[in-house]
């Protein structure tokens, strides 16, 4: 199954969701919630991909739990999950569950969560949603994480609402980035909305921001320090 939709329309309310459906009937156990990156899996209470591949393999640096049990995978952020990363759980799932046979040993469900418009695997960039062999099933490891997502996913659900922006103007730019079909009155828009830190002008504490180099943020963490010291006096 695939959760989708934009920032902001509730994905991780799902996840919540289904974590406290879990608890209610005590199956906290069985539901594996993970992401692709340590920060992800901290917010959704879960762990990387990449340590839930090394419980099931039981490698011997991990503290491994004896009873790992597995019914639920979940799998956020999973516009950075790579084709080899997919096949590889697979790989690991199907020597857990003593299953050889079958796409995941044969577990009934799997949840894919993300928005495939937001960041790509790092290198190599190929994204399990990149079709990339014709093959209905190939043999390597990539392939078979590609034929997982592409032959076997058979429910999407698009979360359509944003809960998040209710600033409709900026929902309509933040959406049309989103696409790629920025016209340039849009681009007018945002660009007179861009502040340097180094003229003195900085934006209100309680906003994101977005900066495109270390320096940049390391030169604005000095104003919000120096501004924040000037504060308390
Ligand atoms: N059905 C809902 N009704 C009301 N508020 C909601 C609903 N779903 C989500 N929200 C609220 O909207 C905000 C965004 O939700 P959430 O963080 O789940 O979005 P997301 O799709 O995971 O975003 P991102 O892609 O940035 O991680 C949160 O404050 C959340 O509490």
């Amino acid at each position: 199954m695939y959760f989708g939709g934009e920032a902001g329309s509730g994905k991780s309310e799902v996840i919540k969701a289904v974590t406290t459906l879990a608890s209610s009937w005590w199956l906290l156990d069985v539901l594996h919630k993970t992401a692709i990156t340590g920060s992800a899996a901290c917010l959704i209470g879960g762990c990387t991909i990449h340590k839930l591949a090394q419980l099931l393999s039981n490698m011997a640096n991990v503290a491994v739990e004896d009873e790992l049990k597995i019914v639920l995978p979940l799998i956020d952020e999973v516009s950075m999950l790579k084709r080899k990363e997919n096949g590889k759980i697979s790989l690991h799932l199907r020597k857990k569950l003593d299953n050889h046979e079958e796409p995941m040993g044969g577990l009934s469900g799997i949840g894919y969560i993300g928005d495939l418009f937001q960041l790509p695997p790092v290198l190599p960039p190929i994204p399990v949603y990149h079709r990339v062999s014709e093959r209905s099933a190939g043999t390597s490891i990539d392939d078979v994480g590609e034929y997982i997502w592409h032959e076997l996913l058979n429910t999407v659900i698009l979360l359509e609402e944003n809960h998040r922006q209710s600033d409709p103007e900026l929902l309509r730019l933040c959406r049309a980035m989103r696409w790629g079909t920025l016209t340039a009155e849009n681009l007018n828009i945002l660009n007179a909305r861009v502040i340097n830190p180094n003229t003195g002008v900085i934006p209100p504490v309680d906003c994101v921001t977005v900066f495109s180099t270390n320096e940049q943020v390391h030169a604005m963490n000095s104003v919000m320090v120096t501004t924040w010291e000037a504060c308390r006096g």
